[in-house]
This record gives C-alpha cells, structure tokens and sequence, in this order.
C-alpha cells in the first residue's frame, strides 16, 4: 500500500497490546507490517512471493519481527491478533481459515461488495461465507480506504473489516455449510437427503445462520 497514514490507521486498529502475537498474512513490500511494529507484540508476517519476501527482509528490521516464506494460511502458530492486507481473491479462504482458528481480533482490508456479502441479513441474499462469518465473529466495517491508498489502485472500493471472534468451528462444519448451499433452492428437507440425513419441514430461507451452522454440524458429525 502506498499510504503510510492508511497503514499507520489499519495498524492502529487492530489494537495491539504489549506481549500479543500478531498473524500477518502477506507482508509485500512491509507498509503495513513497518507500522506493526514498535506496539510491544510479537509479530509473525508471512508472504509466499519470494521477491517480495527477499526486498522485506533485506528493508524490515525490529524488534519482535520474525518475517516468513510461504502460504500464511498454513500458519499453525497461535496468534490473538490477525491483519491482513489481502489479494481480494484471497478473502473468502482467509475467511473460511479465520473461523477455524481461536484468535481474539482480526482486521482485513476486503473490497466494499465482500463485507456486504458477510454482512448480509436477507436470507434470500445471504451466502455461506455470510453465515460462518455471522456465526463466528462480531463484524463492524471501520472506515473506507480511498483507492490512491494503493500501488497501482485497484478498480474497486476497499474497507477495512473488524472481525472480533465469538465461536470456532472445526474444517468439517465450514464444508458442510459450503455443501448446504450449494443445494439451497431445494427444500431443507430435499438438503438434508443429500447428506443421506432426515430434514424438517420449510427452507434454507426459514433458517437464522445459527440454525444453519446448526444443522451443518449435524451433517459433519
Ligand atoms: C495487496 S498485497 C499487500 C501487501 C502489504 N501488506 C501492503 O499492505 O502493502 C498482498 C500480498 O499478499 C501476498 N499473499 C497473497 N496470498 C498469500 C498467502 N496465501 N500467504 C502469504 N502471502 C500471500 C501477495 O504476494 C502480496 O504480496
């Protein structure tokens, strides 16, 4: 990102405290990670282009900073803070990986049509990374960031997303949820039967996310 201001606001949005690990997926060239640092927390970055991953650690230096090659969704280090500054093709399995992991707060920059899209609450609208969202974090949009924050701007409006965690669910209910609806124009009855299991009357539709993360659990169990 281009703007060091934006990245100092992403930063201190994430509220990091003295002794917090912090979860860094997709160093680049540092901007954000640069303003990570100097809060007191441990701070893992990882960036799987290994250009990038060489001009960050030849450029970063601080105390705290153990800088990464490689997939950051492959991470199995705890971490209570996770930030991100994502490919927007990335989001939906940062997401998917984020519902998995026991963390406090996370705080991802995602295009404006894919906070819509986890934040959704007309049933007839809303989509599966919508309910694992809604199921596992408390969601709040911060502040929009202007697309000369970045280098070069992309053609899409950006947010930045708080995800404070309020469940964990285990890889099996996330399939299970994606697989519920990709049947979803059929009754919960005709769902449940793919899943070789005995469904109630109505439709997705009838259902609140809970239900459906209910129900999906059910299936993955
Ligand atoms: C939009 S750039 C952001 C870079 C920097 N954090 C910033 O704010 O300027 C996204 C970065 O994520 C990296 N990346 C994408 N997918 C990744 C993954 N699964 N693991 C680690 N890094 C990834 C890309 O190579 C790219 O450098």
């Amino acid at each position: 990102m281009r703007s060091r201001q934006a990245a100092r606001r992403i930063a201190d949005s994430a509220g990091i405290s003295p002794g917090d690990t912090v979860l860094e997926v997709g160093t680049g060239l540092g901007a954000l990670t640069r303003e990570l640092c100097g809060r007191g927390a441990r701070i893992i970055s990882v960036e799987r282009n290994g250009r990038l991953y060489g001009e960050a650690s030849a450029s970063l230096h601080c105390e705290g900073l153990e800088l990464r090659r490689g997939d950051g969704f492959a991470v199995e280090d705890g971490f209570d803070v996770f930030v991100s500054n994502l490919p927007y093709s990335q989001s939906r399995r940062a997401v998917e990986w984020l519902v998995q992991r026991d963390f406090a707060r996370g705080i991802v920059t995602v295009q404006k049509e894919f906070a819509a899209k986890l934040m959704e609450a007309d049933p007839r609208r809303r989509r599966a990374i919508g309910v694992l969202a809604g199921h596992c974090f408390e969601m709040r949009v911060l502040f929009p960031v202007a697309r000369s924050c970045f280098d070069p701007p992309p053609r899409v409006d950006s947010v930045v997303v708080e995800l404070a965690k309020r469940r964990t669910i285990p890889g099996g209910v996330v399939r299970a949820v994606n697989g519920i609806f990709s049947y979803r124009r059929k009754t919960m009855r005709g769902i449940m039967k793919q899943f070789g299991r005995e469904g109630g009357p109505g439709r997705l539709d009838d259902l609140s996310g809970d239900e459906i993360v209910g129900v999906a659990a059910e299936i993955a169990r």
